[in-house]
């Protein structure tokens, strides 16, 4: 059998569709040892995340990790899990919707808006395949990391790259690679923390805690480190802040490696001893509240700030559906469609293939 699917069948005179696929990292089906063990299962295993050579590493995680980790997580996710499933795609499904509405698709039939994760379901390929099956010949891929990694932003291209390698008849294909000092998010984490300081006055210092990544991916010339940076320094400005007002750490270390310093907890840990009385803690990494903020920033980095002597601690939430990040997306993703030139292949495809499959009867 070929490894290249059949095309479906494409109705002439239907519509030339775009679509814009908003991806995020991907989260458990439930907060269980099983449903972490699949989760992290496919995660852990993406040679993008874990750059050990494979047989050293098949034996470490499912020797190790796949039977000691799914528990512990799982016990983390119950903490933070809502009515409607794991925050993470609670959030992410709900930036589709909104983003579908300010995009003003109503009026559009032929732009379509979804969403998929990179690890578990929707998976990217699913929707990809969907998008086929309505005639979709342009795909925006979002991948919902501000700052580009290869471990996440690459990921998904690889995986879309996948599908593409599959597809007889593939869709025009674009990435928004990083969004890390655009004016629309950066203003819209400032206009954030902002609302936050009016609602509770100011702390003394703000901690902006993005997601780790080992050191050597630094070293290896991985740009994540410094747009780091830059959207901490973006956001510093917009904020009016002095260079001791803030600061940058990365949080979520994994395993024994050196990973890019400083730590978030240890750090917290240091300034709560050292005599500050509040801080307060934003993720501008994630746009989406996640495991990662919510339990491990909002419980456990409080948990340690507050028995290391420090005083009040608050926790920023993420973008999730905040109005100006929804309009920040929708004029990212309007930028990236705009020039983009209609293509008459449809027509002609459904034409000329009708015009075949007829004389063949
Ligand atoms: C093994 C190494 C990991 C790398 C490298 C890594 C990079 C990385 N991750 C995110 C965003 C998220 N990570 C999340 C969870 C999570 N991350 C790792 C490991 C690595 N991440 C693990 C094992 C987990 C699962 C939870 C756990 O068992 O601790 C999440 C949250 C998912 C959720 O369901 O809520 C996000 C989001 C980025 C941006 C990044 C590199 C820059
Ligand atoms: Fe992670
Ligand atoms: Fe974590």
């Amino acid at each position: 059998m070929s490894r290249y699917a059949p095309e479906p069948a494409q109705q002439h005179g239907a519509p030339r569709r775009t679509a814009v696929l908003l991806v995020n990292l991907g989260t458990p089906e439930a907060p269980t040892a099983s449903a972490l063990r699949r989760y992290l299962k496919q995660f852990l295993w993406d040679p993008r995340v874990v750059e050990i050579p494979r047989p050293v590493w098949w034996l470490i995680l499912n020797g190790i990790i796949l039977n000691l980790r799914p528990a512990k997580s799982a016990a983390k996710y119950a903490q933070i899990w809502m009515k409607d499933g794991s925050p993470l795609k609670v959030y992410t499904e709900r930036q589709a919707k909104l983003l579908k509405g300010w995009l003003g698709q109503a009026g559009k039939p032929e732009l379509v808006v979804a969403w998929a994760m990179r690890y578990g379901q929707p998976s990217i390929g699913s929707v990809l395949d969907q998008f086929k099956r309505d005639g979709v010949e342009r795909v925006l891929v979002v991948p919902l990391y501000p700052q580009y990694a290869a471990s996440t932003s690459a990921s998904v291209m690889d995986d879309v790259a996948d599908w593409m390698k599959r597809s007889r008849n593939p869709p025009e294909l674009r990435f928004i690679k990083h969004f890390h000092d655009d004016p629309g998010y950066i203003g819209a984490l400032a206009a954030s923390v902002r609302e936050h300081w009016q609602a509770n006055g100011r702390p003394d210092k703000l901690v902006m805690s993005f997601h780790g990544l080992p050191r050597r991916s630094l070293d290896l010339g991985d740009p994540y480190y410094c747009e780091c940076q830059k959207t901490g320094r973006l956001l510093a400005e917009a904020l009016q802040l002095r260079a001791d007002d803030y600061l940058i750490t990365f949080q979520s270390r994994f395993g024994k490696a050196e990973w890019l310093q400083p730590y978030t907890q240890p750090t917290l840990e240091k300034v709560g001893a050292g005599g500050t009385a509040r801080v307060d803690v934003i993720c501008p990494g994630f746009v989406a509240d996640c495991l990662e903020t919510l339990e491990e920033i909002a419980l456990e980095c409080k948990a340690a700030f507050l028995s290391s002597g420090g005083k009040e601690f608050h926790y920023i939430p993420c973008l999730n559906e905040r109005p100006d990040w929804i309009a920040a997306l929708r004029d990212l993703v309007s930028t990236h469609l705009a020039g983009w030139p209609a293509s008459a292949q449809a027509d002609t495809a459904a034409t000329e293939r009708a015009k075949a499959l007829g004389a063949r009867q």
